[in-house]
């Protein structure tokens, strides 16, 4: 009953604004419900022909204000008092429960508070071992000469890098790694499909699907998975305390994981061991789906641009040589990467949408005012695609983001790891792991294209993804010679 009050109060107010023709109680279903490629078009276009702000109607139970431009990107995502998160994270609750990417109000800046030093520069300092060692896996793995379909390798990479930097766990090779990976690439599915069924969100409504059962079962494989691994290093743990280098890196017994300073809040009572569980959940959910669609996306703008690969593969020849370990100096050093990785983000965001809920009144860059409770969806897709904030915004062009080029432009065009104080927490970790793993592919292998931007297609999910994976031609470099 509060979720309809919540999202009809407004109603009236948001009928004032233009948005796709709607229909008596479907509302704008008629454009919704529809296959999830088409879905992504329509969103598109929608864009394009309302550009800044629509309303949208999902059923006339649920509708919301569609956000593209970045001036009223900034007045939201700058002000705290926008911090809630929309409705279509209640579908992310049995398994992330109140972890830090659905959490609001004081929950939220107390878990914020505790995880940020999991990020502080000299633990991702040390994670950069991991990362390394991963990268290397993944590259040696792909034996082929020829044509893969990438996202698969990029996948099992990131989960591998992600699981032993949060729960100091390397699934490689182990019994869970399989059934770990099956049951995370499930539950992104019966995420997706509820979210794409508003009536879901209603809570008794999901004995009625027919996920119901094997969404259970899933859950259920994943919580005494992590269970069972927070216990494990909860038995072997030792104090840390992130402020002292000796804790860090003199830390022989294993790797400091995110696990270890999560344990160390719970005996200082600021979380709970529930809490420890949602955290470790947090991170590896958002930790590993991100990272794969952007780094496959990104592989694949580097095989259809040849000259941006070619340079990036001087860079890293002048920055490591041949064989060289990275270090976390040198991949700060990888500045023509990071432009690359940075436009290919533009144009492909893991995350293209995300939701808020307005906390007061917001006087829109249109004069509409959007009124306090509306339901908001941010489209950084759209605002990523905007010829006016990015001319000819389909072409891929590093340049875009060298400083002189960065220089001018809006603060809140650019997106990927959306902004203000709820932006993403793993955004540098998602760097480094990304500038990692490119290291190892393109000391090995020169990329050449098979699927391009034309002939991707894209669909609406909680992650941006293609719907039949990413092939690309690999040629070993020794082989070349
Ligand atoms: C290319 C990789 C990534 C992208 C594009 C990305 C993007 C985003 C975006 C757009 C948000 C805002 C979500 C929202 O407002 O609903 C977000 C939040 C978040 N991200 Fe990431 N992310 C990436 C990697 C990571 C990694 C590696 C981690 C953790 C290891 C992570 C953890 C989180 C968490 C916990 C939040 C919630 C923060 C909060 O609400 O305070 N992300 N991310």
């Amino acid at each position: 009953i509060e979720l309809y009050q919540l999202l009809s109060s407004n109603a009236k107010c948001i009928n004032q604004l233009p948005g796709p023709k709607d229909y008596f109680i479907i509302g704008n279903l008629k454009d919704i419900l529809v296959p999830t490629d088409v879905l992504f078009k329509n969103f598109r276009r929608f864009a394009k022909e309302y550009f800044p702000l629509y309303r949208i109607w999902s059923s006339h139970l649920y509708g919301g204000i569609c956000v593209i431009g970045p001036d009223d990107m900034q007045t939201i995502l700058s002000n705290v008092k926008h911090n809630d998160k929309g409705p279509v994270y209640l579908v992310l609750q049995e398994w992330l429960g109140e972890g830090l990417l659905r959490s609001t109000g004081e929950k939220w800046l107390m878990r914020r508070k505790i995880l940020t030093p999991t990020f502080h520069f000299k633990i991702l300092k040390q994670f950069i071992a991991i990362f390394n060692k991963h990268s290397k896996h993944f590259a040696e793995d792909i034996n082929t000469d020829g044509e893969i379909n990438i996202i698969p390798h990029i996948h099992k990479c990131s989960l591998h890098m992600i699981a032993e930097a949060a729960m100091g766990t390397c699934l490689r090779d182990s019994e869970g790694e399989s059934r770990y990976g099956k049951a995370i690439h499930d539950m992104g599915s019966f995420i997706m499909y509820k979210l794409m069924r508003p009536w879901l969100y209603v809570y008794f409504m999901k004995f009625f699907t027919k996920n119901y059962l094997p969404e259970k079962r899933a859950l259920a494989y994943l919580k005494t998975f992590t269970k069972n691994i927070i216990d494990e290093r909860e038995k072997d743990k030792v104090p840390v305390n992130v402020e002292n280098d000796e804790d860090i890196y003199l830390n022989k017994k294993h790797h400091l994981a995110m696990l270890d300073l999560l344990l160390q809040a719970k005996d200082d009572q600021k979380i709970s061991y529930d809490g420890i569980r949602e955290e470790v959940d947090t991170f590896m959910f958002e930790g590993h789906d991100t990272i794969s669609m952007a780094m496959t996306f990104c592989c694949m703008l580097l095989a259809c641009n040849k000259h941006v690969q070619d340079q990036i593969y001087e860079e890293i020849m002048s920055v490591l040589g041949e064989s060289k370990e990275c270090d976390y100096e040198d991949l700060q050093n990888l500045n023509y990467m990071e432009m690359a990785i940075k436009e290919s983000l533009r144009i492909y965001p893991s995350v293209p949408l995300i939701s808020r809920i307005a906390g007061e009144d917001i006087n829109t860059s249109t004069g509409f005012i959007i009124p306090k409770g509306t339901v908001l969806l941010l489209h950084i897709y759209d605002t990523h695609h905007n010829p006016d904030l990015y001319p000819d915004p389909e072409r891929y062009d590093p340049e875009r983001f060298s400083v002189e080029n960065s220089k001018n432009r809006h603060p809140y065009a650019y997106l990927p790891f959306s902004a203000g104080s709820r932006n993403c927490i793993g955004q540098k970790y998602a760097m480094l792991s990304m500038k990692s793993m490119l290291v190892s592919l393109l000391r090995k292998f020169e990329l050449h294209p098979i699927d391009t931007p034309e002939t991707i297609k894209l669909f609406v999910d909680i992650v941006l993804r293609t719907k039949e994976g990413i092939k690309i031609k690999l040629k070993r470099r020794d082989k070349m010679m």
